[in-house]
């Protein structure tokens, strides 16, 4: 499915904190919107997954405004993984993960076959499967990250918003979720403050720059010098990673943008 946020704006107590953005994730497309603390990435992905109300602006899923839909309708479409991430489920790891079919079923009913083996998948692809009977409260910060991307995934969305969903995991996971991502192609709104990682697994960045999208376009276009000085604020190189090909942007740690010399 795609998606299109248009013209968005969203307040809060009057004041605009996203200010007329526009994202488009064609079917299967990975876009990521990247920008500082505050930019407003965070807002926008809300926005998508319903959790907000625009103040002006919409959010259409193949053409129909997202609000239009009811909400279990829009659950199977759309799943989220936000940045604030419940750890007071009285849960178990598999029961976490058993929400994401909720929208498939009618009241009190129970997990079928099919949502069992659904559920089961989802866990295998976190690498979670050995862990579905332990207490979700009793999880570290990676593992819950981890698990509430199963949930997202039982929920076989057409759509994923995932914000900052590397946060807490170690390199290796970082990795395998990546290649998660890459592999499910769904259509996929996602924010990551690794650049690295953005670059990686994006077909496409926004920019966001105090509620605005100042730059658009692939990894290897918006992700320059000067742009990295600009927006972020940082000194660095980028070069292309010996590897992969991918831009790799090398950071000074050492020196703030505004006291380096940016050729
Ligand atoms: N519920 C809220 N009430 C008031 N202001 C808010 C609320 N949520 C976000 N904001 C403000 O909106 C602006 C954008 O916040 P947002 O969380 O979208 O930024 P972000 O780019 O995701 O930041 P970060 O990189 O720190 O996660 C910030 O100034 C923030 O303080």
């Amino acid at each position: 499915m795609r998606i299109a946020v248009e013209d968005l704006v969203v307040s809060f107590s009057g004041r605009a904190v996203v200010c007329g953005v526009d994202v488009v994730a064609e079917p299967g497309e990975i876009v990521g919107l990247v920008g500082p603390n505050g930019s407003g990435k965070t807002t926008v992905l809300r926005t998508i997954y319903r959790h907000l109300r625009p103040a002006a602006g919409r959010v259409l899923l193949d053409g129909r405004d997202i609000r239009k839909l009811n909400p279990s309708r829009a659950a199977r479409h759309v799943a989220a993984l936000p940045q604030e991430r419940g750890t007071d489920f009285e849960l178990s790891v598999r029961e976490v993960v058993a929400m994401g079919r909720t929208p498939y079923k009618r009241a009190f009913s129970g997990d079928d076959t099919s949502d069992r083996d659904i559920i089961a998948t989802a866990l295998e692809q976190v690498g979670m499967v050995d862990h579905g009977g332990r207490p979700f409260s009793a999880l570290s910060g990676g593992e819950r990250q981890r698990v509430l991307l199963a949930r997202a995934l039982a929920q076989q969305p057409d759509v994923l918003v995932l914000d900052e969903p590397t946060n807490h995991l170690d390199m290796r996971h970082q990795i395998e979720l990546l290649a998660l991502l890459r592999a499910q192609r769904r259509t996929t709104v996602i924010t990551l403050h690794d650049l690295n990682a953005a670059a990686s697994l994006c077909d496409r960045l926004h920019v966001l720059r105090d509620g605005v999208v100042v730059a658009s376009g692939a990894p290897r276009v918006v992700l320059t010098v000067d742009l990295l000085a600009e927006v972020f604020g940082v000194h660095a190189a980028v070069v292309e990673h010996p590897l992969t090909g991918d831009p790799l942007i090398a950071f000074d740690h050492n020196t703030p943008a505004e006291s380096a010399t940016i050729s």
